[in-house]
Protein backbone atom coordinates (compact mmCIF):
# COMPACT_ATOMS: atom_id res chain seq x y z
CA UNK A 1 0.00 0.00 0.00
CA UNK A 2 1.33 3.50 -1.09
CA UNK A 3 2.05 5.99 2.03
CA UNK A 4 -0.57 8.33 0.99
CA UNK A 5 -3.46 5.27 0.64
CA UNK A 6 -2.74 4.47 4.46
CA UNK A 7 -2.40 8.27 5.27
CA UNK A 8 -6.20 8.83 3.99
CA UNK A 9 -7.54 5.83 5.44
CA UNK A 10 -5.77 7.34 9.00
CA UNK A 11 -8.05 10.53 8.63
CA UNK A 12 -11.20 9.48 7.03
CA UNK A 13 -13.04 9.86 10.18
CA UNK A 14 -11.81 13.17 10.65
CA UNK A 15 -12.64 13.67 6.66
CA UNK A 16 -16.14 12.59 7.22
CA UNK A 17 -16.30 14.93 10.90
CA UNK A 18 -15.40 17.98 8.12
CA UNK A 19 -18.01 17.37 5.72
CA UNK A 20 -20.20 17.29 8.10
CA UNK A 21 -19.25 20.37 9.63
CA UNK A 22 -21.90 23.45 9.61
CA UNK A 23 -19.16 25.86 8.15
CA UNK A 24 -19.03 23.70 4.81
CA UNK A 25 -22.40 22.53 5.05
CA UNK A 26 -23.71 26.43 4.96
CA UNK A 27 -20.74 26.90 2.41
CA UNK A 28 -22.73 24.26 0.05
CA UNK A 29 -26.01 25.53 0.66
CA UNK A 30 -24.93 29.37 0.14
CA UNK A 31 -26.36 29.84 3.86
CA UNK A 32 -23.04 30.43 5.73
CA UNK A 33 -23.33 34.28 7.37
CA UNK A 34 -21.23 36.32 6.07
CA UNK A 35 -19.84 37.20 8.58
CA UNK A 36 -18.18 33.92 9.47
CA UNK A 37 -16.95 33.96 5.65
CA UNK A 38 -15.58 37.18 6.33
CA UNK A 39 -13.73 35.93 9.64
CA UNK A 40 -12.97 32.88 7.26
CA UNK A 41 -11.29 35.32 4.84
CA UNK A 42 -8.78 37.73 7.11
CA UNK A 43 -7.68 34.13 8.91
CA UNK A 44 -7.10 32.51 5.47
CA UNK A 45 -5.46 35.73 3.65
CA UNK A 46 -2.71 35.42 6.71
CA UNK A 47 -2.48 31.80 6.79
CA UNK A 48 -1.77 31.83 2.83
CA UNK A 49 1.03 34.58 2.96
CA UNK A 50 2.90 31.84 5.89
CA UNK A 51 2.32 28.67 4.15
CA UNK A 52 3.00 29.95 0.48
CA UNK A 53 6.84 30.65 2.65
CA UNK A 54 6.85 27.21 3.71
CA UNK A 55 6.21 25.89 0.36
CA UNK A 56 8.67 27.63 -0.58
CA UNK A 57 11.21 26.52 2.29
CA UNK A 58 10.89 23.17 0.97
CA UNK A 59 11.51 23.85 -2.14
CA UNK A 60 15.10 25.13 -1.13
CA UNK A 61 15.88 22.01 0.99
CA UNK A 62 14.54 19.77 -1.82
CA UNK A 63 17.93 17.74 -2.76
CA UNK A 64 15.85 17.03 -6.23
CA UNK A 65 15.64 20.13 -8.64
CA UNK A 66 12.43 19.05 -9.83
CA UNK A 67 10.93 18.96 -6.28
CA UNK A 68 12.70 22.18 -5.43
CA UNK A 69 10.61 24.05 -8.55
CA UNK A 70 7.34 22.29 -7.94
CA UNK A 71 7.61 23.41 -4.37
CA UNK A 72 8.77 26.99 -5.36
CA UNK A 73 5.55 27.07 -7.92
CA UNK A 74 3.12 25.98 -5.21
CA UNK A 75 4.43 28.65 -2.96
CA UNK A 76 4.08 31.17 -5.67
CA UNK A 77 0.25 29.98 -6.08
CA UNK A 78 -0.24 30.20 -2.74
CA UNK A 79 0.70 33.90 -2.66
CA UNK A 80 -1.40 34.35 -6.02
CA UNK A 81 -4.22 32.99 -3.95
CA UNK A 82 -3.72 34.80 -1.31
CA UNK A 83 -3.97 38.16 -4.12
CA UNK A 84 -6.61 37.21 -5.48
CA UNK A 85 -8.13 37.34 -2.34
CA UNK A 86 -7.43 40.97 -1.27
CA UNK A 87 -7.89 41.92 -4.79
CA UNK A 88 -11.71 40.36 -5.60
CA UNK A 89 -12.79 38.23 -2.80
CA UNK A 90 -12.56 40.95 0.30
CA UNK A 91 -14.14 43.21 -1.98
CA UNK A 92 -16.78 41.09 -3.60
CA UNK A 93 -17.60 40.27 0.10
CA UNK A 94 -16.88 43.46 1.97
CA UNK A 95 -14.17 41.75 4.39
CA UNK A 96 -12.28 44.67 6.62
CA UNK A 97 -8.54 44.60 5.59
CA UNK A 98 -7.55 47.11 8.56
CA UNK A 99 -5.10 46.04 10.60
CA UNK A 100 -6.89 45.41 13.60
CA UNK A 101 -9.13 43.30 11.83
CA UNK A 102 -6.51 40.95 10.04
CA UNK A 103 -4.71 39.51 13.32
CA UNK A 104 -3.94 36.13 13.25
CA UNK A 105 -6.03 34.25 15.87
CA UNK A 106 -5.58 30.83 17.71
CA UNK A 107 -6.05 28.37 15.64
CA UNK A 108 -4.55 29.93 12.18
CA UNK A 109 -1.44 30.74 14.24
CA UNK A 110 -1.21 27.45 15.64
CA UNK A 111 -1.15 25.94 11.97
CA UNK A 112 0.88 28.78 10.66
CA UNK A 113 3.69 27.73 13.28
CA UNK A 114 3.32 23.95 13.47
CA UNK A 115 4.03 24.27 9.80
CA UNK A 116 6.91 26.52 10.17
CA UNK A 117 8.74 24.76 12.81
CA UNK A 118 7.92 21.50 10.74
CA UNK A 119 9.86 22.85 7.77
CA UNK A 120 12.42 24.28 10.68
CA UNK A 121 13.06 21.23 12.72
CA UNK A 122 12.05 18.38 11.42
CA UNK A 123 12.93 15.65 7.94
CA UNK A 124 11.58 16.94 5.01
CA UNK A 125 9.81 14.19 4.61
CA UNK A 126 7.43 15.22 7.34
CA UNK A 127 7.54 18.33 6.40
CA UNK A 128 6.00 17.79 2.75
CA UNK A 129 3.59 15.10 5.05
CA UNK A 130 2.33 18.05 6.85
CA UNK A 131 1.61 20.35 4.35
CA UNK A 132 -0.31 17.87 2.62
CA UNK A 133 -3.51 18.08 3.83
CA UNK A 134 -3.88 21.71 2.81
CA UNK A 135 -3.94 20.21 -0.64
CA UNK A 136 -5.80 16.83 -0.48
CA UNK A 137 -8.09 18.44 1.62
CA UNK A 138 -9.51 20.80 0.36
CA UNK A 139 -9.34 19.36 -3.23
CA UNK A 140 -11.90 16.73 -1.61
CA UNK A 141 -13.96 18.95 -0.08
CA UNK A 142 -14.12 21.33 -3.20
CA UNK A 143 -15.48 18.28 -5.27
CA UNK A 144 -17.84 17.77 -2.48
CA UNK A 145 -19.57 21.33 -2.52
CA UNK A 146 -19.28 21.44 -6.55
CA UNK A 147 -20.99 18.23 -6.86
CA UNK A 148 -23.62 19.20 -4.45
CA UNK A 149 -23.70 22.92 -5.32
CA UNK A 150 -27.08 24.92 -4.99
CA UNK A 151 -27.88 26.92 -7.85
CA UNK A 152 -27.31 31.02 -7.16
CA UNK A 153 -24.75 30.44 -4.37
CA UNK A 154 -23.18 33.34 -3.26
CA UNK A 155 -19.58 31.77 -2.46
CA UNK A 156 -19.92 29.99 -5.73
CA UNK A 157 -16.54 31.87 -7.44
CA UNK A 158 -13.91 31.04 -4.61
CA UNK A 159 -15.71 27.32 -4.61
CA UNK A 160 -14.78 27.40 -8.14
CA UNK A 161 -11.36 28.69 -7.35
CA UNK A 162 -10.41 24.69 -5.39
CA UNK A 163 -12.74 22.93 -8.42
CA UNK A 164 -10.34 23.52 -11.53
CA UNK A 165 -8.24 20.83 -13.83
CA UNK A 166 -4.94 23.09 -12.77
CA UNK A 167 -5.35 22.78 -9.06
CA UNK A 168 -6.09 18.88 -9.62
CA UNK A 169 -2.83 18.37 -11.07
CA UNK A 170 -1.71 20.05 -8.56
CA UNK A 171 -2.53 17.82 -5.89
CA UNK A 172 -1.63 14.73 -7.79
CA UNK A 173 2.25 15.90 -7.55
CA UNK A 174 1.74 16.69 -4.07
CA UNK A 175 0.67 13.17 -3.53
CA UNK A 176 3.68 11.54 -5.74
CA UNK A 177 6.18 13.53 -3.99
CA UNK A 178 5.30 12.28 -0.56
CA UNK A 179 4.77 8.85 -1.54
CA UNK A 180 8.01 8.74 -3.61
CA UNK A 181 9.69 10.61 -0.53
CA UNK A 182 8.12 7.39 1.80
CA UNK A 183 8.79 4.99 -0.28
CA UNK A 184 13.09 6.21 0.01
CA UNK A 185 12.76 6.90 3.32
CA UNK A 186 12.48 4.39 7.13
CA UNK A 187 9.53 3.12 8.83
CA UNK A 188 10.59 5.63 11.70
CA UNK A 189 10.23 9.00 8.99
CA UNK A 190 7.21 6.78 7.82
CA UNK A 191 4.92 6.79 10.79
CA UNK A 192 6.49 10.55 11.36
CA UNK A 193 5.06 11.35 8.16
CA UNK A 194 1.52 10.09 8.83
CA UNK A 195 1.21 11.98 12.70
CA UNK A 196 2.41 15.25 10.92
CA UNK A 197 -0.09 14.57 7.96
CA UNK A 198 -2.69 13.66 10.73
CA UNK A 199 -2.31 16.82 12.96
CA UNK A 200 -2.65 18.99 9.78
CA UNK A 201 -5.64 17.71 9.18
CA UNK A 202 -7.43 17.87 12.44
CA UNK A 203 -5.94 22.13 11.92
CA UNK A 204 -7.66 22.09 8.75
CA UNK A 205 -10.39 21.23 11.15
CA UNK A 206 -10.01 23.59 13.39
CA UNK A 207 -9.46 26.39 10.76
CA UNK A 208 -13.18 26.20 9.70
CA UNK A 209 -14.16 25.66 13.51
CA UNK A 210 -12.84 28.35 14.40
CA UNK A 211 -14.42 30.36 11.78
CA UNK A 212 -17.84 29.42 12.35
CA UNK A 213 -17.04 29.91 15.87
CA UNK A 214 -15.45 33.21 15.59
CA UNK A 215 -12.72 31.94 18.09
CA UNK A 216 -9.95 35.13 19.22
CA UNK A 217 -7.76 35.61 21.13
CA UNK A 218 -9.35 36.60 24.65
CA UNK A 219 -9.02 40.89 25.40
C1 LIG B 1 -6.30 26.79 5.90
C2 LIG B 1 -6.18 26.47 4.45
N1 LIG B 1 -5.74 25.25 4.09
C3 LIG B 1 -5.62 24.95 2.79
C4 LIG B 1 -5.92 25.86 1.81
C5 LIG B 1 -5.80 25.48 0.35
N2 LIG B 1 -4.65 25.97 -0.35
C6 LIG B 1 -4.10 27.13 -0.12
S1 LIG B 1 -2.76 27.44 -1.14
C7 LIG B 1 -2.89 25.97 -1.88
C8 LIG B 1 -1.99 25.52 -2.99
C9 LIG B 1 -0.75 26.29 -3.16
O1 LIG B 1 -0.14 26.02 -4.38
C10 LIG B 1 -3.97 25.30 -1.34
C11 LIG B 1 -4.38 23.99 -1.79
C12 LIG B 1 -6.36 27.13 2.23
N3 LIG B 1 -6.70 28.09 1.33
N4 LIG B 1 -6.49 27.41 3.53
Amino acid sequence: MRWSNQAWTNIAPLYDHIIAMPFIQELKAGTLPLKKFQFYMQQDARYLEHFGRVLAYIGSKSTENDQAIQFFDFGKNALIVEKALHETYFKQFKVVDAHEDSAIQPICHHYIHFLKSTAAFEPIEVAVAAVLPCFWIYKEVGDYIVAKAQPNNPYQAWIDTYSGEDFAEGVKKAIAFADKMAENSTEDIRIQMWQAFEKASQLEYQFWDAAYHTIRWKE
